[in-house]
């Protein structure tokens, strides 16, 4: 198992977003996370990939005790081992979409060279060539989804998370983007959790978790 989470609990504020989680994803697994608008799915996606701590219940990455490591500890083992493609604001707008891309392997010391060839095969791969020295900033919500996808897949993670990754796309761009990071976590042996609310993307998991208010309504294996 590469994923657990144990009765999670997580309100912001007066808002209840989950109200007791639990949920064991297998390596290599791909699962859709779905529901109506705020029941909790960007919340659980947040809190499974370690980037947000819940306020109660227990969540197991890798074999690591996320609500017990310290953040310095946290971000390690993201920058290593996760891939995370979310909604808003996730590439550094004053870098281009080349050093976007490459920069999870700069901070983890790769040499210069081989983090740049690596991430322009990366954007090939999604479709961005012509854009490669463009700025973040200045970038399509699409193109920049698409460089989100590359840059979470950059270092080889061995889980991916993705919010809503075909949100700024239209129908055939989002079926192309899914089918990439399908194929790259399938290809990669890397498990893929996906919040959609896109029945097309959620039928290309393994298994749909339905939530409603905060919590799993329903569970179906898909293949
Ligand atoms: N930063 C925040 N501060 C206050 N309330 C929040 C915050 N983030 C989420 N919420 C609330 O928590 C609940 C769950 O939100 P969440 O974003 O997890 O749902 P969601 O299922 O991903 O929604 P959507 O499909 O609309 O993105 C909602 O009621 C939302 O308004």
């Amino acid at each position: 198992m590469i994923l657990q989470l144990r009765g999670v609990e997580h309100a912001y504020r007066r808002t209840v977003a989950l109200r007791g989680v639990s949920l064991a994803v297998e390596s290599e697994e791909v699962v859709a996370i779905t529901g109506p608008s705020g029941c909790g799915k960007s919340t659980l996606l947040h809190v499974a990939a370690g980037i947000l701590r819940p306020q109660a219940g227990d969540v197991t990455l890798l074999g690591e005790a996320l609500t017990t490591l310290s953040e310095t500890a946290r971000a390690r083992l993201r920058r290593r081992s996760v891939g995370v493609v979310l909604q808003f604001g996730q590439l550094v707008p004053d870098l281009s979409a080349l050093e976007n891309v490459a920069l999870p392997l700069l901070l983890e010391r790769h040499d210069r060279a081989a983090a740049l060839t690596a991430a322009r095969e990366w954007l090939e791969r999604v479709g961005i060539t012509a854009e490669r020295d463009t700025l973040a900033a200045e970038l399509s919500g699409g193109e920049a989804q698409r460089v989100a996808v590359a840059r979470a897949l950059v270092t080889g993670p061995a889980i991916v998370f993705a919010d809503e990754p075909t949100g700024s796309l239209d129908t055939a761009g989002g079926e192309a983007l899914m089918t990439l990071l399908l194929g790259a976590a399938r290809e990669r042996g890397a498990a893929l959790v996906v919040v959609t609310h896109d029945n097309v993307v959620a039928a290309h998991a393994d298994r749909e978790v339905r939530l409603r208010d905060g919590r799993v309504e329903a569970e179906a294996a898909l293949r």
